[in-house]
């Protein structure tokens, strides 16, 4: 059986989906939302408007979870850790697939590494690349990244989670597709950022360009094989989220650049994973002045024109 650990949009979407290949369990962390979609048949805090299919069953606890069971952990990526320590026991065998796009704060790690430190015999794998839970709820056809070390375990992962509209690429490099989704997420800020000041779609252009450029140099530095990042978890989610108002990130950043304020409530993956891949950059002495700049923003420390003239002043170099 599947079980999708968060009731956010994006665990919602995937249960949906998913419930039409079998039973799905939907875990959240509030006991009171479990009760209000099995009340109303929807998840009308996360996802309004999609009525939950009956195959899918909700619950706040684990107490019926079998070692056997796939586990999709799409939770806030800062939030990934307490809920792997606080379902250790349960899960530490299980198959577990990381649903979550960013870098933690507090240590820089991304979802795979934090599965693999907290639940060291379990299967870990990530699931990335551009998808909306919108998109995906109302079945329309979306390719992904399942990212697993494990061919044997990646290739079943593969067969189960694929359903009518939601095709599935597979990797075993789960350092590039943990590290693409992470890092798009900041220059969807930037691109919003660009937009919003309104510096014109050429401005933005080279934005995704030269941020690709800077998400591929990290991801390198760390392990990742580029044409990963050239994929869906990259490339692809890349030009999703810097294009789309769908994305909460690139909408933040147009708030960002026209001087309004966010909903503080909706989830902003790339805000927190910004600081993180600047403060890994100037740990590894990778130049990524695009990074810098969007951090700058997202803290209050730059304005717009001044994130403008320190990238464009920077020396001239080759491409
Ligand atoms: N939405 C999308 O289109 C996509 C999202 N993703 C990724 O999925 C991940 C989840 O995002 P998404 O579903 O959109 O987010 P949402 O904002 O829609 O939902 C977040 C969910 O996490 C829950 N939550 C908050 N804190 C905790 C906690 N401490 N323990 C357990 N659950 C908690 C929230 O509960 P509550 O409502 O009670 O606050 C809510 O159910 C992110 O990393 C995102 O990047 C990936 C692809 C697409
Ligand atoms: O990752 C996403 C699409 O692939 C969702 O993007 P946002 O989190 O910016 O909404």
């Amino acid at each position: 059986m599947i079980t999708v650990m968060g009731a956010g949009a994006f665990g919602t979407a995937l249960a949906v989906s998913l419930s039409r290949n079998g039973p799905v369990r939907l875990w959240a962390h509030d006991a009171r939302h479990v009760e209000a979609m099995q009340r109303t048949g929807q998840n009308e805090r996360r996802l309004p408007g999609v009525p939950l299919p009956t195959n899918i069953t909700f619950c706040a606890g684990l107490e019926t979870f079998s070692s056997e069971d796939t586990v999709l952990l799409a939770v806030p990526m800062q939030r990934l850790r307490g809920v792997l320590e606080g379902h250790r026991g349960v899960l530490s065998q299980a198959r577990l697939v990381a649903c979550c796009k960013g870098m933690e704060l507090s240590t820089g790690k991304g979802p795979v590494q934090i599965v693999q430190e907290i639940c060291h015999a379990a299967t870990p794998a990530i699931l990335t690349g551009p998808s909306f839970a919108a998109d995906i709820a109302k079945g329309l056809p979306t390719a992904l990244t399942l990212a697993c070390a494990d061919v044997r375990a990646g290739e079943a992962l593969q067969q189960a989670l694929t359903t009518p509209n939601l095709r599935i690429y597979r990797t075993s490099d789960t350092i590039g597709a943990e590290l693409g989704g992470a890092l798009k997420n900041v220059m969807a800020i930037g691109a919003g950022v660009v937009m919003g000041a309104a510096l014109g779609d050429s401005a933005r252009a080279a934005l995704m360009t030269r941020g690709f450029a800077e998400m591929t140099r990290m991801a390198v530095a760390l392990g990742a094989e580029p044409e990963t990042l050239a994929g869906l978890s990259g490339f692809g989610d890349l030009v999703l989220t810097c294009t789309s108002e769908q994305s909460r990130n690139y909408r933040f950043g147009l708030s960002l650049g026209r001087n309004e304020a966010f909903d503080p409530s909706v989830t902003v993956e790339g805000a927190a994973t910004a600081r993180a891949v600047h403060e890994k950059a100037q740990a590894l002495g990778l130049e990524m002045p695009i990074t810098t700049a969007i951090t700058g923003l997202i803290s209050g420390e730059l304005q717009v024109d001044q994130a403008m003239d320190m990238l464009l002043s920077r020396p001239l170099k080759e491409e």
